[in-house]
């Protein structure tokens, strides 16, 4: 079977999947990062009265409009204590940043522009014109208007607003539930002591931060012997948790325990694609079980996060209503690059900005996919096409960003 180039595997993945529709009320203190479900309206105006933006004294206008004239303060107002008389000529009242103006006021003259006397009085050294430092009422926001729609994450500046809307709760999309099965009778929990043929499961928590970073929730369901009846037990514990997607790691192969294609289709699991014209990641397994999703990572602990972040970030941010991560960037290849083969080829790299101040990149020397080390020391891939030519040291090279630069 001839490999699937990458791009058309993702279209095939993101065509086929639709963002999940049950939505659920949390806490607005437990929405940050969530996906707001419906459009959110303003349940007061804000803001709900004149209000003062500056400290000074609320004065009418024409008042002020000669300088040097003497005002006589007759109260204060400050924020959460109106003054519920009425400012009329020659009259002041002490006003503070967002108390209400009071009646009859139509500017603030700053603190700074008023000069107290000893008597109760204050002089204008300004002539400020009507309106000057007073928000009018509903200048952010009316009552009833739609403020925040549908899909928006919650992040700072929404949940400000709409706590400020007065919603102590809001409706958000549930967030998609991956399962995830480590498969591999080599395999023991970090903290356990491997025998002499095993190793640490490692990539199950790579994997889960991954899946929580793009908005998921993580369901581990441990790690699995090489046995068809162990995987599908793992899987019946995934379908009854409401799973929208099953990861499985490892056993995706071609080997006589690479079991999980097989035991998968035992459980009705119709097959999408597999085997993807990739480096790494080519044993990339994809189908679906019904309505949930299976992604069969192959077991190279950095094949698998390589095919976590082209297909399973994608994937979770579709499901989860939320925009596709853009990963990609160009940076100066430091070194020259050969020719590729048929697969695209994803080549851990460090990146750095040079004295001219361009991005450029760098790849590691060693590519082996088992190699986590180097994978935790990489910034980013450098994404070689199918055929791609040889690149000369300085060329431009796309790359996928592992992180955000901090530079
Ligand atoms: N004859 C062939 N052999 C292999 C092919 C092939 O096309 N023909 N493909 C190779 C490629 S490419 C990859 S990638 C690997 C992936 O195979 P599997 O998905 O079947 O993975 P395993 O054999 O189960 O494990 C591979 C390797 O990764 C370790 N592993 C597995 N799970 C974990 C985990 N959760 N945490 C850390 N490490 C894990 C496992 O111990 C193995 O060392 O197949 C090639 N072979
Ligand atoms: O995905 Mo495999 O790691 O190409 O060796």
């Amino acid at each position: 079977m001839a490999l699937l180039p990458v791009a058309e595997a993702q279209q095939l993945l993101f065509a086929a999947t639709k963002p999940i529709d049950h939505i659920e009320t949390v806490a607005i203190a437990e929405a940050g990062g969530r996906v707001l479900a419906a459009p959110l309206m303003a349940r007061l105006t804000q803001p709900p009265f004149d209000a003062s933006a500056m400290d000074g004294y609320a004065v009418r206008a024409e008042d002020v409009a000669e300088l040097g004239t003497r005002l006589r303060v007759i109260g204060q107002s400050s924020a959460g204590h109106g003054y519920s008389g009425t400012v009329g000529p020659g009259e002041a009242v002490r006003i503070f940043t967002g108390a209400p103006v009071p009646e009859g006021a139509t500017v603030v003259l700053l603190q700074e522009d008023a000069e107290k006397t000893d008597d109760g009085h204050i002089v204008n050294r300004f002539a400020p014109a009507a309106g000057r430092h007073i928000r009018p009422r509903g200048q952010d926001f009316r009552d009833g208007e739609t403020v925040l729609e549908p899909g928006t994450i919650l992040d700072a500046g929404a949940l400000m607003v709409a706590a400020a809307m007065n919603h102590a709760e809001l409706p958000v999309y549930r967030r998609p539930l991956v399962a995830v099965i480590a498969t591999g009778d080599e395999l023991v929990r970090p903290g356990d002591m491997p025998g002499p043929d095993q190793i640490i499961a490692s990539s199950t928590y790579a994997v889960g931060h991954l899946v929580r970073a793009a908005g998921g929730d993580v369901l581990d369901l441990g790690l699995v012997a090489d046995k068809a009846d162990h995987i599908q037990a793992a899987v019946n514990r995934a379908l009854d948790a409401g799973a929208d997607i099953i990861v499985t790691l490892g056993g995706a192969s071609v080997g006589d325990h690479d079991l999980v294609q097989s035991s998968l289709k035992h459980m009705g699991m119709v097959l999408d694609f597999w085997r993807i014209a990739m480096r790494p990641g080519k044993p990339l397994m994809v189908g679906a079980l019904g309505p949930v999703r299976v992604l069969g990572l192959p077991g190279n602990p950095v094949s698998t996060m390589v095919c976590s972040y082209l297909f399973l970030e994608p994937l979770l941010a579709i499901l989860g209503h939320r925009p596709l991560p853009n990963r990609m960037a160009m940076a100066r290849t430091d070194v020259a690059l050969a020719a590729n083969d048929h697969r695209q080829d994803y080549l851990r790299a460090v990146l750095s900005t040079g004295s001219d101040l361009t991005r450029s990149v760098r790849p590691h020397s060693q590519q082996d996919s088992s190699q986590m080390k180097i994978f935790a020391r990489s910034d980013c891939l450098i994404v070689r096409p199918p055929h791609a030519p040889a690149a000369a040291a300085g060329d431009e090279v796309p790359v996928l960003l592992l992180r955000q630069p901090a530079f």
